[in-house]
């Protein structure tokens, strides 16, 4: 396998609310290595960003605990400076709403050398200049020289999406960031962001942390998918193995109220309930248990963990074991289980 760029251990990111500190990532374990993608899904709320953001040095006054080792560094809690240094150069990201993230009232081109100029302070204007054009090219800008001169309002969804790949981009990182990037433009639009990002996935030879609540975008995208729900991993494995045997509830669950095109399912699962606040989750037990209420209580772990259950393919409490949907009867889920 290619090398590992970033590895969390037991990394728990908690927010202040009132006198307590609840966390939002609760024991987080993962490898992200060169030229993957690794897909992280959920729900809303289910720790996606939060999880993001603490890679990134994004919190401001979150409680970091565990350990971010990105190239053998831990660089949880570092101070400003030196995650700084990182942010942007070897770890970028690429953010949901390219309005938001860009400065409405600066030039496009000089948005774009502001991110080479943090990190490359040596670099001549016109070099910086030819180089923001050339990677205003790369990622696939009509009249890259043009754009260069234009402000964010003058240009479409999908351009600037491009600009803050380019952005993303500049100087090369190891590590990408993508929350959500496709999540405000439409279908086709979307698709071409997608092909670029696995284009420049090949070209930087970078590893990439994909979030997104879409199973779309993860089946045409990653190579191994991260489910969490609750602030914990729930499962993991290769994009394949979690599409054709997915085994936690909530991963089938997932996978079940979705549309699928090869005409294997007679309906639609809705799941019941909605992820709990950040005070109200459960922290005893299996997390998912109040939402598979006609499971019986002696299926879950008192305290659920991983369980590798083939070689990279782990996943989180017993209760897999004794799962099926209320709508299918309990009978034909064990035979299941039997034949397989
Ligand atoms: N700065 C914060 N202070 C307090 N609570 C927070 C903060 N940021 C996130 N949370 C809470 O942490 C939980 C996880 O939020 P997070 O944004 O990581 O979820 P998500 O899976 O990325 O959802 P979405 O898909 O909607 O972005 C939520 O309950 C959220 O309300």
């Amino acid at each position: 396998m290619s090398k590992k760029i970033l590895e969390l251990r037991n990394l728990k990111t908690s927010f202040r609310i009132g006198e307590e500190h609840y966390a939002a990532v609760d024991d987080v374990s993962l490898d992200v290595h060169q030229n993957e993608v690794l897909a992280i899904v959920g729900e809303s709320g289910s720790g996606k960003s939060a999880l993001a953001f603490s890679v990134m040095g994004l919190h401001n006054r979150a409680k970091i605990e565990g350990e971010i080792d990105f190239n053998g560094r831990n660089i949880a809690n570092l101070p400003p400076s030196k995650i700084n240094a990182l942010r942007g150069k070897e770890i970028s990201m690429i953010f949901q709403d390219p309005l938001t993230a860009l400065n409405p009232l600066m030039e496009i081109g000089r948005q774009v050398e502001e991110v080479l100029l943090l990190h490359n302070k040596k670099m001549s204007k016109s070099v910086r200049k030819k180089y923001v054009i050339e990677l205003l090219n790369r990622v696939e800008l009509p009249r890259a020289e043009h754009v260069y001169g234009q402000f964010p309002h003058e240009l479409s969804g999908g351009m600037r999406q491009r600009v803050i790949i380019a952005i993303a981009i500049a100087n090369q990182p190891e590590l990408l960031i993508a929350d959500e990037p496709t999540t405000a433009l439409d279908a086709t639009i979307q698709a071409q962001i997608l092909d670029l990002i696995n284009e420049l996935k090949d070209d930087l030879d970078s590893g990439i942390i994909l979030i997104t609540h879409d199973l779309s975008v993860v089946a045409e995208m990653a190579d191994r998918v991260a489910v969490m729900y609750a602030g914990q991993i729930v499962e993991i494995a290769d994009v394949y193995t979690l599409f054709k045997e997915p085994l936690h509830p909530y991963t089938r669950s997932l996978l079940s109220s979705v549309p699928m095109n090869d005409g294997t399912q007679e309906k639609l699962h809705v799941i019941q309930g909605i992820v709990p606040s950040l005070q109200n989750l459960p922290r005893e037990g299996c997390r998912f248990k109040a939402r598979i209420p006609w499971i019986e209580d002696s299926a879950h772990e008192d305290h659920p963990e991983l369980h590798e259950v083939k070689p990279g393919h782990f996943v989180r409490c017993t209760c897999y074991k004794h799962f099926y949907f209320p709508e299918e009867s309990k009978e034909d889920q064990e035979d299941v289980i039997t034949e397989g």
